[in-house]
């Protein structure tokens, strides 16, 4: 039988097409992708999330491998979960992977996420950084409010004692952690507490829903089609009313310092507020480049959402622990009051010398980091990771909960046990990815020093002046431990106790 001519081109395209996805074509089927949960249509691995993601991921972590790659809606997510992985991340390819994804939440509330924490990566994120890390949270200015602290740490133990006297002995340690984190930090990026003044707005609730919102999942950052039910379930009209608020809120706050540098009132003999130095920034006095006056209030936001419930969660941690380790809580003691000596107060010079204080800060954070998958990050460009391939534009997400209570890296990985950290140098810094609760590398926390600091001197002064007991009837190994939800995961339900005021101290 006679063939066309034409015949002869069938088997040529076929030769040709199998040429060309041989060579040309970067399917997956020829890259190697990390293991992958199975997922479903439309909203891909989403409905494994759980309520608690950290532990869900850690789970399917356990059965997929340290390097998952999930989606979540249309989103590529990897999931990272060992030591070596982390690294890679954040050293190896820290600069390819220090973007953010977008975040439609962060557009709204933070000016179209001028701030530092969602800032995409480029010039301008750099810039901002450099203002976070050079002039509002460098070594030397965070000393400078110093007094502060102590201040903020003495007015923290006169209501707890006054509370010992009334007659509900029980006090509400995070009511107080909560108070005094937010006091501090309003003082130090504002000037003065949020909660005084006369101003319409209760600013306190207000950045309480703020850093809500922040946490709130927002299906349309996942399944673009799917934003309207933002509209629906009232979200966007939350959004907006607390943004309008907020914006409010810091311009009287600027207003508030302009006027009173106009009248001469600023004392420069004064530790400098946030809001002074941005200013001065703006002005063009201290950088090479001008801040507009959204950038300024988005990254006061920025401290507020990203200082304080992180340090007051870490803060309830650390005194649930010990708590439910009355061993460590004496020892803890014993160094404390040694240390102290006959001291009225302790103050934040003493605290040097606290190893047992710091190793119990650090165990705290290995097994309760209060942002347990830190902050999502997204490639900019395709890497390869651990052999695996991964595409630019994939979001980031570090498990340092696994990371923290992984048998290989820590004997005993479960149980609180401070002494492992006596002989050690590892630390919280970004330097030992065993331990990351604070990040690492271009995006790690630049505010990691001021929450050391103020952990250290609030839980040095607790332990000197208190004694800590359960609520009557209750063992230590009985006490709830429950996880509440957001992205700051603290207990569910707040910590009691019996604090009975030390007379010799
Ligand atoms: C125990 C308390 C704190 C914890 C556990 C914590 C943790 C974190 C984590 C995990 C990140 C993301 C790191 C990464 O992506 O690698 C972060 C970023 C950040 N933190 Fe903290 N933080 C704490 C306190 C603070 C404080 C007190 C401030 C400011 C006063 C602060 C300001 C920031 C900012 C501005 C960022 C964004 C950095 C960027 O994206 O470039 N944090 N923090």
């Amino acid at each position: 039988m006679d063939l066309p001519w034409y015949s002869l081109l069938i088997p040529l395209f076929v030769f040709i097409f199998f040429l060309h996805q041989c060579f040309f074509t970067t399917s997956n089927y020829q890259k190697k992708l990390p293991p992958s949960p199975k997922k479903l249509p439309i909203i891909g691995n989403l409905h494994q999330l759980g309520s608690h993601p950290h532990r869900s991921l850690h789970k399917l972590s356990q059965k997929y491998g340290p390097v998952m790659l999930l989606h979540f809606g249309s989103k590529p997510v990897l999931v990272v979960s060992s030591v070596d992985a982390a690294r890679e991340i954040m050293k190896t390819h820290d600069i390819v992977c220090s973007s953010r994804p977008k975040s439609r939440m962060a557009d709204r509330l933070l000016y179209g996420s001028k701030d530092v924490a969602f800032s995409p990566y480029g010039e301008y994120w750099r810039q901002i950084r450099s203002v976070v890390v050079f002039h509002l949270l460098s070594n030397k200015r965070v000393r400078s409010y110093h007094d502060i602290r102590e201040e903020e740490t003495s007015n923290m133990i006169e209501k707890i004692r006054h509370g010992c006297d009334s007659s509900s002995s029980l006090i509400d340690l995070r009511d107080h952690f909560c108070s005094l984190t937010g006091n501090i930090i309003s003082r130090v990026a504002l000037g003065r507490k949020y909660d005084e003044g006369k101003s319409t707005i209760n600013a306190k609730v207000t950045i309480g829903e703020l850093g809500e919102l922040l946490g709130t999942f927002n299906i349309g950052d996942y399944i673009p089609w799917l934003e309207w039910i933002n509209k629906i379930i009232g979200l966007d009209t939350k959004s907006e009313k607390v943004a309008k608020k907020l914006d409010t809120f810091l311009e009287s706050v600027i207003e508030e310092h302009i006027n009173r540098n106009k009248k001469g009132k600023y004392n420069t003999s004064e530790a400098k507020d946030f809001v002074d130095i941005l200013r001065e920034i703006q002005n063009g006095k201290e950088t090479s480049f001008s801040l507009q006056r959204d950038s300024l209030k988005a990254l006061i936001l920025d401290i507020f959402a990203a200082g304080t419930d992180t340090t007051y969660t870490a803060l309830e941690w650390i005194m649930t622990e010990l708590l439910r380790h009355p061993r460590a809580m004496k020892k803890l003691q014993n160094e404390v009051r040694e240390l102290a000596q006959d001291k009225a107060e302790i103050k934040e010079d003493d605290l040097g010398n606290m190893h047992y204080l710091k190793a119990v800060i650090k165990e705290t954070l290995r097994l309760h980091p209060p942002i347990p998958l830190l902050v999502p990050r997204e490639s900019i460009e395709d890497i390869k990771l651990l052999g695996y391939n991964i595409a630019a534009k994939t979001q980031v997400i570090i498990n340092a909960w696994t990371i923290g209570r992984d048998p290989l890296s820590w004997k005993n990985s479960e149980e609180f046990h401070p002494e492992r950290f006596l002989n050690s140098n590892i630390d919280v810094k970004g330097l030992n990815f065993e331990l990351i609760p604070f990040g690492a590398g271009r995006r790690g926390c630049p505010g990691t020093a001021f929450a050391i600091v103020v952990n250290e001197l609030a839980l040095a002064r607790l332990v000197h002046k208190f004694n800590f007991a359960l609520p009557k009837g209750l063992k230590p190994e009985d006490l709830d431990m429950t996880e509440g939800n957001g992205v700051a995961i603290r207990r569910k339900l707040p910590l009691l106790a019996v604090a009975t005021p030390c007379s010799t101290y």
